[in-house]
C-alpha cells in the first residue's frame, strides 16, 4: 500500500520531487504517530496543503525579491506610474530638434549619467532618467546633480534597473529609441568588501535590462559604460580595443567584462545595436567622491593625510585620467553612430552594430604628479603617506590607444589633466563652499 505522504505529495517530475524528498523523513515518523482517523487526516491533509503554498509563495517573493523592494520604495518616493508622473516623463523625453533622438539614460544622477543628461538636453534631445539613488558614497551629491537636471528640464525616476515593471512602464510611455546605460557599481577597491553590489548592478541589472531593450518595440540601441579596468593585467601599452582581456584584476572589472560577453549575446540573439565604451579614469566637476582625485581634494584641503599607492619596485602608478567633457563627446558620438537595431518582438530581423571603443586621454599622469598638480591648485601642500600597492584590484598603469574612436566617432580628447582639475578644483570649492580656504558649507 501507498504510504500516506505519498498520495499527499504526488509522484511528480522535476523540482516537486525534490521537495517532496525534504519531507519525507521527518514527516514519515509524524505521520505513524498521529493519523488515526479520516478526519484527523483530512485536517492534516488541509494543514499540508496550506504548508505547500505558503512555502511557494515564500519561493516566489525570494525570486522576485530585490524587485518587490525597489518596487515599494520608488513607488513610495515619486507615486511612479500616476497620470503626472506620465505627464513628467513625456515632457522630459520630447525632442526638440529635427532628427533629435529620446534617450533613456540609466545613472543619471550620477558623475556621467548627470553631464551626459544635460548634454543632450541642451542640443534639443529628448531625455529620461533613472537612477537608484544608492549611498555608495553620499547621495545629496546625486541629489544635488539631480537638482541641476531638473533645472534643466530633464526628469530622473528613483527606481532600480532591476525593476522589470518599472522599465516595461517607461516603454509603455516612451518609444526610446536610445539608452545610454551608466547605471553600474563602479569603483575597483569596493569590490572586495561588496562583491554582491557588482554583480547585482553589473550583471544582473544589466541584464533586466537588455531584457527590456529585446523585447521593446521598435528595439533601442544601447551605448553602455564598459572600463578600461578590461585590460586587467595586459602589459601591452598602449592598450588596444583588440588586446586580451580575459584576465581581469578585480571583481569589479570581470562584472564589466562580463557585460561585454552579455552585451554580445543580445545583440547576436535579438539584434540589439551595441556600443561598449570603455573609460578610462574619468574626473571633473560634479565627479565621484571615492576617486583619488576627489577624496585627495578632500583631505589636503582639511589637513588629514592622503595615501599614495606605489607599484612593484618603486614603480609609481599612473592612470590615462580622462576629462569628463571629453567622454561627454565621446558618449554623444557613440549615440549618433550607433546604428539601429533590427530586432522586434524579441526576433532578430538581420544583423546589428556591435562595437567597443576605449575612451582615453592617451597621455598617462602617474598618481604623485596628480598629486602635486592638486597641491598647485590648492595652494597647499599634501601630508602623502606612500604605501606598495596592496593586492586589491588595481592595475600599475592604463594608457589608451584611441585610434578606433577617432576614426569612428571623431573622439578627440582636448583638456589635459591640469586644465582638468583647474575646473574640477573650481568646482569643488564653489560647491562646497569654500570661502578662502575655509569650509563655509562642507559636506
Ligand atoms: O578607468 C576605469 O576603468 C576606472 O577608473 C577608476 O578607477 P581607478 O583608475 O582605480 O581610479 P581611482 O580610484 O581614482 O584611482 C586612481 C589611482 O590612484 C591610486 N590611489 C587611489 C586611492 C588612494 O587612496 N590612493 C591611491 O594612490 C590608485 O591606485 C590608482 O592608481 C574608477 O573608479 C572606475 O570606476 C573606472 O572604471
Amino acid at each position: 500500500m501507498p504510504q500516506l505522504d505519498e498520495q499527499l505529495f504526488p509522484s511528480t517530475p522535476g523540482k516537486i520531487k525534490i521537495e517532496r524528498a525534504h519531507h519525507h523523513y521527518t514527516m514519515n515518523r509524524a505521520v505513524h504517530r498521529c493519523f488515526t482517523s479520516t478526519s484527523t487526516i483530512f485536517l492534516w491533509a488541509l494543514f499540508l496543503v496550506a504548508l505547500m503554498a505558503s512555502y511557494m509563495s515564500i519561493q516566489s517573493f525570494v525570486d522576485s525579491g530585490s524587485r518587490y523592494l525597489h518596487h515599494t520604495t520608488s513607488r513610495g518616493h515619486g507615486g511612479i506610474g500616476g497620470l503626472l508622473w506620465e505627464k513628467q516623463i513625456r515632457s522630459s523625453a520630447q525632442i526638440r530638434r529635427s532628427n533629435g533622438i529620446s534617450v533613456l539614460v540609466t545613472g543619471a544622477a550620477g558623475f556621467v549619467g548627470t553631464h551626459v543628461s544635460l548634454a543632450l538636453k541642451k542640443r534639443g534631445d529628448g531625455v529620461v532618467g533613472v537612477d537608484n539613488f544608492n549611498d555608495y558614497y553620499d547621495p545629496s551629491l546625486k541629489k544635488a546633480r539631480r537638482g541641476l537636471l531638473d533645472s534643466h528640464n530633464v526628469f530622473v525616476v528613483e527606481g532600480d534597473i532591476n525593476d522589470r515593471q518599472l522599465l516595461a512602464k517607461l516603454f509603455d510611455v516612451v518609444a526610446f529609441t536610445h539608452v545610454m546605460h551608466l547605471a553600474a557599481q563602479a569603483g575597483v577597491r569596493y569590490a572586495m568588501e561588496n562583491p554582491h553590489s557588482y554583480v547585482h548592478s553589473n550583471v544582473a541589472g544589466l541584464v533586466t535590462l537588455l531584457e527590456q531593450c529585446k523585447s521593446a518595440d521598435p528595439q533601442p540601441a544601447v551605448v553602455w559604460a564598459s572600463s578600461s579596468s578590461v585590460y586587467g593585467l595586459n602589459d601591452k601599452s598602449p592598450f588596444s580595443e583588440s588586446d586580451r582581456t580575459d584576465q581581469p584584476a578585480s571583481l569589479y572589472a570581470a562584472t564589466k567584462k562580463a557585460g561585454e560577453a552579455i552585451t554580445h549575446t543580445y545583440n547576436h540573439i535579438y539584434g540589439l545595436s551595441i556600443t561598449g565604451l570603455r573609460f578610462f579614469t574619468v574626473y571633473g566637476p560634479w565627479g565621484r567622491p571615492d576617486m583619488a582625485y576627489f577624496s585627495f581634494t578632500r583631505n589636503i584641503l582639511q589637513g588629514k593625510p592622503i595615501t599614495v599607492y606605489r607599484g612593484k619596485n618603486r614603480v609609481d602608478l599612473a592612470r590615462d585620467f580622462t576629462y569628463i567633457d571629453d567622454i561627454v563627446k565621446g558618449c554623444v558620438a557613440s549615440l549618433d553612430t550607433s546604428g539601429k537595431s533590427t530586432g522586434s518582438g524579441g526576433k532578430k530581423r538581420g544583423a546589428a552594430p556591435y562595437r567597443i571603443f576605449n575612451l582615453g586621454n592617451t597621455s598617462p599622469v602617474t598618481v604623485p604628479t596628480l598629486v602635486s598638480i592638486l597641491e598647485k591648485n590648492l595652494k597647499k601642500k599634501a601630508k602623502k603617506y606612500v604605501l606598495e600597492m596592496p593586492g586589491n584590484g588595481d592595475v600599475p598603469f592604463t594608457h589608451a590607444n584611441i585610434s578606433l574612436a577617432r576614426r569612428k566617432l571623431g573622439y578627440k580628447p582636448t583638456t589635459d589633466l591640469p586644465t582638468g582639475l583647474r575646473k574640477f578644483v573650481k568646482w569643488y570649492l564653489s560647491y562646497y563652499g569654500y570661502d578662502q580656504g575655509k569650509p563655509v558649507n562642507f559636506k
